[in-house]
C-alpha cells in the first residue's frame, strides 16, 4: 500500500468537514456572546405562546424569571411561577424548558417559556427578558442561523425547513421534510467524498508519481470514480425540474375560446370567485392568477383570455410584424437593449444574479410566441417568469403594438404552461372559435410528444348539462377529452384525478426516488460541478486537472453551505421570521 495516501486524504479532506462556525463571517458567532430571545409561536391570542432564548445568558434569563437558584433538569418539563424580575410582580405559571448546549436546536444553551397565550403574558415576558443583562430580541431567523453556525444545520437542511414553514400542499410538506431530514446534504457529502479520494489519488501520483509502493492504477481509479460522479450528476440535473416545480407550484393555464366557461373553472378548482363569469363573451381581459392546491400539489393557475376567432390572419400578422422589428431578425436588437443577459461565470450577485434567455420560436406555423427564464436570487425565485417582472412584461406588451394584450399574454401564458387546461364548450364544437382553437392550440400540443417539450395537454369540454341525452355528436379528429359542466360539477371528480395524475408527473413524486434539487441555487452548483469536471477530463496536466477537482469539490461544499458567503446566507435566511 502506498504510504502517503493517508496524509494526502487528509489534507485533501481539509475544509470539507460540517460547517462550523466560520470566524471570517463574523456578525453572529458565538464567540459574540449574545443571548437572544423570541416569541417563536405566531403573534396574536393563542392557547400556549412559546418563548425561546438562545446564548450563554439563557441560564440566567431563566433562573431570574422563576426566582430559582437552580436551573430545572435538562431537556424535562417543569411548571414554574414567572415574575418580572426588576418589579416581582407574577406574570405567569408556566412550563420551562432548560436545553444546555450544544444539545439544542442552536447548539447553545437554550430556554423556552410555554406561557399563556394572552398578549399581556407573552408581552410581560418578553418585557422581562430585555431587561435580563446580555439579552437583546433576535432577528428573523436568528436561531435557525445559529443553528448552521453551530453545524447543526447544513444549508440544504435550513432551505428544507424554510420549505416546511412555507409548505401549503401535502406534496409540498414532504419535499421539505426531506430535504429537512438531510436527504440531498447527505447525497452531496458523498459526492465530496468521491472527490476527495479521487483528488487525493491524483495528488498522490503528482508527488509521488515516480514512487515503486504507488499503486499503479491510482489515477485510473480518479477517472473512474470521476465518471461515476459525472453520470450521477448529470442524473440529478435531467430532472426535468419537478422539485423546483413543486417548491413553487406548477403553472397551470387555463385556456380556450370565448365564453367556454373558462373563469367558471378557474373559480371551481380554487373554490373561490377569481374569475369573472359572464354570458359576454371575452370579459377575462388579461390573466388572472390564483394559487390553489390542486389535488395536494401546488398550482398557480391562470385564467386567459379568450383566444377569439380574431386571433386570424390578420393579428397573427401583426404580432409577428412587432416581433420582427423588437428582437430584429438575429434577436441582436434585444441583446443590445440590455434585456438579454447571458450567463456570466459562476459569480453570484448577492441580490439579484439572473439571465434572460428567450427563444422567438413559433408554437406551430402561425402563432408567434416567446420564452424566457431567468434563474434568480439563489433559488428564493427559482424558477420566475415574465409576468413576474411587470415592466418587462408591458415592454414587450408595448413593443408589439396592434396586439391585444389579453390575446399577447395568453400566448406567454401558453409557452410557460407546465399543464394546460384547455376548455371547450361541448354543445359548441362546430363554431369557428371552437375549431380555432382545436387547430391552432390543442391540436399542435397534442401531437408533441409528452417527452418533447414537457408540457402537457387535458382538453376538457364543458357545458355537459347542454348536450342533448344521446350525447356529444361525433366529431371528428377530437383528441382524448373529459367531459364536465361547471354547473352542475358533473364529472368534476374525474377531473380533478387527471390533474393529480398529469400533476404528479409535472413535479414528481416527492416521497419517492432520489431527493430532488428543489432550487435554482442547487442546478447551478451541480451544473458548476459537471463542468469542473469535464475540465478535469481535458486538462492538460495532472495539476490542472487536481485544480479541477478541487473546484468541484468546491460546488459540492458551496451547495451544503460549506465556504457560503455572507450573501448567500442572507438571502436564504431573508425567508424566516422572527422566533425561527
Ligand atoms: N418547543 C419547541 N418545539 C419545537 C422546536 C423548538 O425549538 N422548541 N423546534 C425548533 O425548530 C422544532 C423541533 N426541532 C428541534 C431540533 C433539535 C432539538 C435539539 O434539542 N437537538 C439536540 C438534541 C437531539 C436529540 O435529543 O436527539 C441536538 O441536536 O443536539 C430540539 C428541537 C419544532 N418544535
Ligand atoms: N350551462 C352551462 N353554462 C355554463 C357552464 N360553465 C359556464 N357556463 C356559463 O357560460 C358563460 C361563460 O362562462 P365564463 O366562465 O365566463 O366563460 P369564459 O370562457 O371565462 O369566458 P371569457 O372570459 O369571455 O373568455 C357564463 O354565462 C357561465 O355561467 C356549464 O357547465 N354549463
Amino acid at each position: 500500500m502506498w504510504r502517503g495516501l493517508w496524509t494526502l486524504t487528509a489534507r485533501a479532506t481539509h475544509g470539507l468537514r460540517r460547517p462550523c462556525w466560520r470566524q471570517a463571517s463574523g456578525t453572529l458567532g458565538p464567540g459574540t456572546g449574545v443571548t437572544i430571545f423570541a416569541l417563536s409561536s405566531g403573534q396574536g391570542r393563542c392557547g400556549v405562546a412559546v418563548i425561546r432564548a438562545s446564548g450563554p445568558a439563557s441560564g440566567p434569563a431563566l433562573r431570574s424569571l422563576t426566582a430559582a437558584r437552580d436551573l430545572p433538569p435538562a431537556r424535562s418539563a417543569r411548571l414554574r411561577l414567572l415574575r418580572d424580575p426588576c418589579s416581582g410582580e407574577p406574570l405567569d405559571r408556566a412550563l420551562v424548558l432548560w436545553f444546555p448546549g450544544p444539545q439544542s436546536f442552536t447548539g447553545e444553551d437554550c430556554a423556552e417559556f410555554h406561557v399563556h397565550g394572552g398578549p399581556a403574558v407573552v408581552s410581560g415576558v418578553l418585557q422581562a427578558l430585555s431587561g435580563v443583562p446580555g439579552l437583546r430580541p433576535a432577528e428573523a431567523g436568528e436561531f435557525t442561523r445559529r443553528a448552521f453556525a453551530h453545524g447543526k444545520l447544513s444549508l440544504t437542511e435550513v432551505e428544507g425547513l424554510a420549505d416546511l414553514i412555507h409548505a401549503e400542499t401535502e406534496a409540498q410538506r414532504r419535499q421539505a421534510l426531506r430535504q429537512l431530514d438531510g436527504e440531498l446534504g447527505r447525497l452531496c457529502q458523498d459526492w465530496a467524498e468521491t472527490l476527495t479520494r479521487a483528488l487525493a489519488h491524483v495528488e498522490a501520483y503528482i508527488d509521488f508519481g515516480e514512487d515503486d509502493n504507488l499503486e499503479e492504477d491510482v489515477l485510473e481509479r480518479a477517472d473512474i470514480a470521476v465518471r461515476g460522479l459525472e453520470a450521477a450528476l448529470a442524473a440529478h440535473l435531467r430532472d426535468a425540474r419537478r422539485g423546483q416545480r413543486l417548491r413553487s407550484g406548477a403553472h397551470v393555464v387555463v385556456a380556450g375560446p370565448p365564453n367556454a366557461g373558462k373563469s367558471s373553472l378557474v373559480n371551481l378548482l380554487s373554490r373561490k370567485p377569481v374569475s369573472i363569469v359572464s354570458p359576454e363573451p371575452g370579459t377575462t381581459r388579461d390573466v388572472l392568477e390564483t394559487p390553489v392546491d390542486l389535488a395536494g400539489f401546488p398550482a398557480l393557475l391562470s385564467d386567459t383570455a379568450g383566444l377569439r376567432e380574431g386571433v386570424g390572419p390578420v393579428e397573427q400578422e401583426g404580432v409577428r410584424r412587432a416581433w420582427a422589428r423588437w428582437a430584429g431578425p438575429d434577436h441582436g436588437q434585444a441583446q443590445t437593449m440590455g434585456r438579454a443577459r447571458p450567463w456570466a461565470g459562476p459569480a453570484l450577485s448577492p441580490t439579484f444574479s439572473f439571465c434572460w434567455v428567450y427563444f422567438p420560436f413559433f408554437l406551430n406555423e402561425k402563432l408567434p410566441s416567446f420564452r424566457w427564464e431567468f434563474w434568480g436570487d439563489l433559488g428564493t425565485l427559482s424558477y420566475a417568469s415574465a409576468w413576474a417582472r411587470p415592466s418587462f412584461s408591458c415592454l414587450a406588451t408595448r413593443a408589439l403594438q396592434g396586439v391585444d394584450p389579453g390575446v399577447f399574454s395568453c400566448f406567454l401564458r401558453l409557452e410557460q404552461a407546465d399543464l394546460v387546461l384547455a376548455v371547450l364548450d361541448a354543445s359548441d364544437l362546430g363554431s369557428p372559435s371552437s375549431r380555432n382553437f382545436l387547430d391552432t392550440v390543442v391540436t399542435p400540443m397534442g401531437a408533441q410528444s409528452p417527452a418533447g417539450s414537457g408540457q402537457r395537454l387535458l382538453l376538457v369540454l364543458n357545458k355537459l348539462d347542454l348536450l342533448p341525452r344521446q350525447g356529444l355528436a361525433p366529431y371528428p379528429d377530437l383528441p382524448p377529452h373529459l367531459l364536465l359542466s361547471c354547473l352542475s360539477r358533473q364529472g368534476l371528480d374525474g377531473l380533478l384525478e387527471a390533474l393529480r395524475q398529469e400533476l404528479a408527473a409535472v413535479c414528481g413524486d416527492p416521497s419517492a426516488g432520489p431527493p430532488l434539487l428543489t432550487r435554482a441555487r442547487h442546478r447551478h452548483h451541480l451544473q458548476g460541478c459537471l463542468e469542473a469536471l469535464g475540465h478535469y477530463k481535458e486538462a492538460s496536466d495532472l495539476a490542472l486537472a487536481a485544480e479541477a477537482l478541487r473546484v468541484a469539490r468546491g460546488h459540492l461544499a458551496h451547495l451544503t453551505g460549506g465556504g457560503g458567503t455572507e450573501e448567500v446566507l442572507n438571502i436564504i435566511f431573508r425567508d424566516f421570521c422572527v422566533g425561527k
